[in-house]
């Protein structure tokens, strides 16, 4: 099968675009998007998604991880996808569609390459001994910490990754550093197994778990920086819940081609 094929990233969390609308992309096969996702014998990125037709929405999005396996909703993914379907004209400036974890409304700058996000509505963080655990569309566990940058992210995440609690169903596992101005964050992801350069989703349970730790209420606007670039996370707290949530960052194409699977 020849497989025409985009390749963006989003503050360093790299996927491959397939549009789909013609559904010739069978995704049947786990093996096709492992070996598309490798990065020594495939094209190399942290997942691959599907822009899809769908009768309500402007699109549907389908996030797999690099292990081929569906993945729940991609954060970065989902503003990639963004200025993609805007590349394809599919969508202007604004869109509603379709992910895994329910529909998401988005805005896109008039260049493209900058995406705000409509995350989920959140009303519960659990705790796990000092750490966060919510669900923001995936599965996060949020530690604070100091002096990140020299910090093992690698082995410790994939520990609590693979702890008894987590093992089973899998935890995308980040650690945050309050900086003053802003959240420096690292994120080891399950599904990719490894630590990544940014997670959207990651980066939104962070945001929310220091608004909550910290004791912040109203509308919040939270600067982070991972190892990829820079985010920003908007959102209303009113002390209970989470509304108005956003996710908002670079989305740039970074390449295209054609590979044959
Ligand atoms: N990188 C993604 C998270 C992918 C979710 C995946 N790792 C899973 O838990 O299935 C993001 O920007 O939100």
């Amino acid at each position: 099968m020849n497989i025409h094929f985009f390749k963006y990233q989003g503050a360093g969390n790299d996927f491959i675009l397939i549009d789909n609308r013609d559904l010739s992309f069978k995704y049947t096969d786990n093996n096709a998007v492992l070996q598309l996702c490798n990065r020594r014998f495939g094209i190399g990125a942290d997942g691959l998604m599907l822009l899809q037709n769908h009768a309500d929405y402007d699109f549907e999005m389908l996030y797999f991880n690099s292990d081929g396996n569906l993945g729940s909703m991609c954060g970065n993914g989902g503003r990639c996808i963004v200025a993609f379907a805007k590349h394809l004209g599919v969508i202007d400036q604004e869109t509603d569609f379709l992910a895994v974890d329910g529909p998401h409304y988005a805005k896109i700058s008039e260049e493209g390459n900058w995406v705000d996000l409509q995350m989920i509505d959140i009303d519960t963080i659990n705790k796990d001994g000092d750490a966060y655990v919510l669900n923001t569309g995936s599965p996060h566990y949020v530690a604070e910490m100091q002096n990140l940058k020299d910090y093992d992210v690698y082995q410790n995440g994939k520990a609590i990754r693979n702890n008894e609690t987590y093992k089973k169903e899998g935890i995308n596992v980040n650690f945050v550093e309050d900086k003053g101005d802003y959240l420096f964050v690292r994120t080891f992801e399950r599904g990719v197994e490894d630590e990544t350069y940014a997670c959207g989703t990651g980066v939104t349970a962070v945001a929310l778990s220091m608004a909550q730790h910290n004791h912040q209420i109203g509308h919040i606007e939270t600067p982070i920086k991972v190892l990829g670039g820079d985010l920003k996370i908007q959102f209303d707290y009113d002390g209970k819940q989470f509304t108005n949530v956003f996710l908002c960052g670079p989305a740039e194409q970074v390449f295209e081609g054609e590979i044959s699977i």
